[in-house]
């Protein structure tokens, strides 16, 4: 589980982000969605580590991370995806691949959830398109085999086919009941889809929550005001 506890957090004096708490359970994806400033980034920067806190608590399994570096966070089971579809530009998919993998056995479990990967693998990662790239920069942090995947706006500027195979994938991999994704969106219906919970940020504060199904999409737009 981990869970951000009554943080508040931001940029030299300027606050961001006003008394967030946020859970996410095990073998459970948890969405946070907010349009553009609305903190999303700043609280996915607070749960890895890159930010610190002004006040509040981030807890991996109950133990208090607050000011563990983000490489420790990464040994406790966090794999961050970060905005922008960020791989190796000049390597190929393989290459990039084969950065984190151990052995070719690891790289073939994600072609069963990413299969166009395999298809891709003698391309460099700059020519793939954003979609793909997206795929990859996924495909690639779970080879860490995280226990808490946290994905920022995977679905930003790319095709709704692509869109479609994010979404099954979320849904695979907390079906399997062995990992946890933190999931920040704009794209509404995607975040109600592929997770359990989720949370509305608007200004830095959490203005609404439930639990997810694509039923309460009209709520949450009305909430948005979008
Ligand atoms: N490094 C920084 N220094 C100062 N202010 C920042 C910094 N990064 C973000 N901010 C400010 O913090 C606020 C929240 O930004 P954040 O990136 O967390 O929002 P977001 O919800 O992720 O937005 P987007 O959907 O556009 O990525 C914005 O007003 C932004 O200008």
């Amino acid at each position: 589980m981990l869970e951000i506890s009554g943080v508040t957090a931001g940029y030299g004096r300027t606050r961001v982000l006003h008394d967030v708490t946020v859970r996410i359970p095990d073998g459970e994806a948890v969405s946070i969605m907010g349009h553009n400033g609305a903190g999303k980034t700043t609280l996915l920067r607070v749960a890895t580590g890159l930010l610190p806190v002004m006040s509040g608590k981030v807890l991996i399994d109950g133990e208090d991370v607050t000011k563990m570096p983000p490489s420790k966070r990464v040994k406790r089971g966090l794999g961050y995806v970060p905005q922008g579809q960020q791989c190796f530009p000049q390597m190929t998919t393989l290459e990039n691949l084969q950065l984190v993998a151990k052995r070719q056995s690891e790289i073939d479990e994600v072609f069963d959830l990413f299969p166009v990967l395999k298809e891709l693998l003698a391309r460099r990662a700059g020519l793939l398109s954003g979609g793909q790239r997206q795929q990859l920069a996924i495909a690639r942090t779970l080879l860490t085999r995280p226990k808490i995947l946290v994905l920022d706006e995977p679905t930003e500027g790319i095709q709704p086919n692509i869109v479609a195979d994010i979404e099954r994938v979320i849904i695979d991999l907390t079906r399997r009941g062995d990992m946890s994704v933190l999931l920040v969106e704009q794209h509404v219906g995607f975040a109600l889809r592929s997770t359990n919970d989720y949370y509305v940020l608007q200004s830095g504060r959490i203005t609404m929550t439930g639990q997810g199904g694509a039923e309460a999409i009209d709520s949450v737009r009305e909430a948005m005001a979008i």
